[in-house]
């Protein structure tokens, strides 16, 4: 219970599988929390599965909108009945899943500005405000031939990576958008705006579409990071036929500020929740942005975000772009940037390894995978002459590399030459380790460019790493990530557990209010972060020998990749 009476903060994280809340105050405490489950609490309405809708025959994915307000609706009620004074709640923020699109019509820009307080969202919503019911998800690989109109737009993937921080991506906005006008050109045209999921989040509650956040924007292919402004090439081929001034409108601004005020709250949430009128609506952002939020990262500390997706980010002031990954415009602090790392294949390809091997007979779902994968050896070498074994395990088509679902399995020797795919099959017990190590050798392979020594005499690796996500709590997988990916300072988990994003948000909302002149995020939040109170240190990290072992293999693991992607066709 907050002893005070002081300003309280929400922070929201419309993510894949659930919406969460969280209520902290002034102080960075955490007071209130609630979530949905969209399986658990929604699903029987919705018929999602996993918080999403599959097509397979398009390789479409995508998640009802309708859905999303049902949500809002329920997580407040949640939160209302656990007493959370929203009187005093002065600002809100949060994130989005990222990529996804949401497509209004005018009548639902006019509806959302009128909301009753006696009918939910859901009642006044969903049958009027969407062009389209459903928002395309970002697991979404429908796309290829619009991403190869976007990379060769700009003449290559690398030219389009230097200016919107990516190659063209399946499930990147823009892509999307033009293959949504080609497939459904009537709903393009009744569509009135476009927003990304962390926009449509930050439109119900200010009653009005809100801009686009200017790091989320980066998910879309259509932003010129290196101009700050709209690629026009980019937004000519998405709006096809139509023209880009119509594009352009759809789309609307892009606000440079990730703090300060947007407006005040809807009057739809102060009558029917009792929130404070003044209550400020800050940018809100993508879920992988916010996540870097939930803490003053420096430079040189990882966040790996273990969700639905697996990410690896980090803060970064250099804004060196590569096709194979991603840069974003920093959520909060112009000049920095954020790196990042996503794979489809994260908790669900895990849960499928886990779901092979005998069930468990603890209340934990978790504890046959974790006593298997941590009594395997590294690599699964039981001596030194065993072979290093190495898979890819991609139940879902993967980011990277570009390759269509399935699994490979490959051994090498200890030094990582010899490379050769697995004759003999594998048991469950060795997959469940080589799963998580193989996605951990995927981060550490890909991040190398990034990292330099953090001390002297040390190789060039994390100084910190923060686990958040649902699998953060997994104590074998934070253990595979010591042993792969290092950090000399070791392994945290923020002690919020699967809520980095949703704290990530309310700490915004705090920053976005409570800002001096010119007080940047990291200082004033730098100032108010205990953290001994907000980490557990999960892994004592860097460890000399496994982490050589593993470095030995990791051409091996490139190679890999290679030879799969050469005897694939592209997604
Ligand atoms: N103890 C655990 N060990 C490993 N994975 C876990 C554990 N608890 C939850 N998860 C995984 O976390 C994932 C959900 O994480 P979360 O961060 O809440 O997802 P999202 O934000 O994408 O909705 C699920 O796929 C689940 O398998
Ligand atoms: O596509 C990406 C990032 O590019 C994903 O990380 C989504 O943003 C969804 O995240 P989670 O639901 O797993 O948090």
């Amino acid at each position: 219970m907050p002893s005070s009476n002081g300003p309280l903060y929400l922070g929201f994280d419309l993510s894949t599988q659930q919406l969460k809340a969280i209520v902290i105050s002034s102080d960075l405490r955490v007071h209130y929390e609630a979530k949905v489950d969209f399986d658990a609490d929604l699903s029987s309405k919705y018929g999602i599965k996993k918080g999403v809708h599959v097509n397979e025959a398009e390789r479409e994915v995508y998640a009802p909108v309708a859905m999303w307000l049902e949500a809002v609706d329920l997580v407040l009620q949640r939160l209302k009945e656990k007493n959370t004074p929203f009187d005093r709640v002065m600002g809100i923020s949060g994130a989005g899943q990222q990529h996804g699109s949401v497509y209004w019509t005018k009548q639902g820009e006019e509806l959302l500005g009128g909301l009753k307080t006696g009918e939910t969202l859901v009642q006044q919503l969903s049958e009027k405000a969407f062009a389209h019911p459903w928002s395309p998800n970002w697991q979404d690989a429908s796309t290829q031939k619009e991403c190869d109109s976007f990379d060769e737009e700009l003449g290559s993937e690398n030219a389009l990576a230097d200016a919107t921080g990516s190659k063209a991506h399946h499930r990147f906005t823009g892509p999307q958008i033009m293959r949504f006008h080609k497939k459904h050109p009537d709903v393009y045209r009744a569509t009135s705006r476009i927003t990304l999921v962390s926009s449509f989040l930050a439109s119900v509650f200010l009653g009005s579409i809100a801009p686009f956040d200017i790091s989320d924007v980066c998910g879309m292919n259509l932003w010129d990071i290196r101009a700050g402004k709209w690629s026009e090439p980019l937004l000519k081929i998405a709006a096809g036929e139509d023209g880009i001034e119509s594009l352009k409108e759809k789309l609307g601004e892009v606000r440079e500020d990730g703090g300060g005020s947007m407006g005040a709250i809807s009057e739809y949430f102060v009558g029917r929740y009792g929130f404070n009128a003044n209550c400020a609506i800050a940018p809100f952002t993508g879920d992988n942005p916010s996540t870097i939020l939930a803490l003053p990262l420096r430079p040189l500390d990882a966040i790996v975000s273990l969700g639905t997706s697996t990410t690896f980010l980090m803060s970064t002031p250099n804004y060196v772009p590569d096709p194979s990954y991603h840069f974003f415009n920093h959520p909060t602090t112009a000049g920095l940037y954020m790196f990042m790392l996503c794979y489809k294949n994260g908790g669900l390809a895990r849960e499928r390894i886990r779901d092979t091997l005998p069930k468990s007979t603890t209340a934990d779902p978790w504890a046959v995978f974790n006593r298997v994968a941590s009594g395997t050896p590294p690599l699964g070498q039981k001596t030194k002459s065993d072979r290093a074994k190495l898979g890819l395990y991609f139940p879902l088509p993967e980011i990277v590399p570009n390759v269509r679902a399935g699994t490979w399995r490959f051994t090498c020797k200890s030094d990582g030459t010899d490379l050769s795919e697995s004759e003999e099959s594998w048991s469950s017990e060795d997959d469940a380790r080589a799963i998580v190590e193989s996605q951990v050798l995927s981060l550490r392979l890909r991040s190398q460019k990034l990292v330099h020594s953090p001390e002297e005499g040390m190789p060039p690796q994390p100084r910190r790493i923060y686990v958040v996500g649902g699998g953060s709590l997994n104590p074998a997988i934070t253990r595979i990530i010591g042993d792969v990916l290092g950090g000399t300072e070791g392994v945290y988990r923020l002690d919020v557990g699967g809520n980095a994003c949703a704290l990530g948000g309310a700490y915004k909302a705090v920053w976005a209010v409570e800002r001096k002149e010119g007080e940047s995020f990291e200082q004033l939040i730098g100032q108010r972060w205990n953290e001994e109170e907000a980490t557990v240190k999960v892994d004592e990290g860097y460890r000399k020998d496994v982490w050589g072992a593993y470095g030995k293999v990791l051409g091996a693991f490139e190679e890999m990749e290679q030879q799969v992607l050469a005897g694939e066709e592209r997604n």
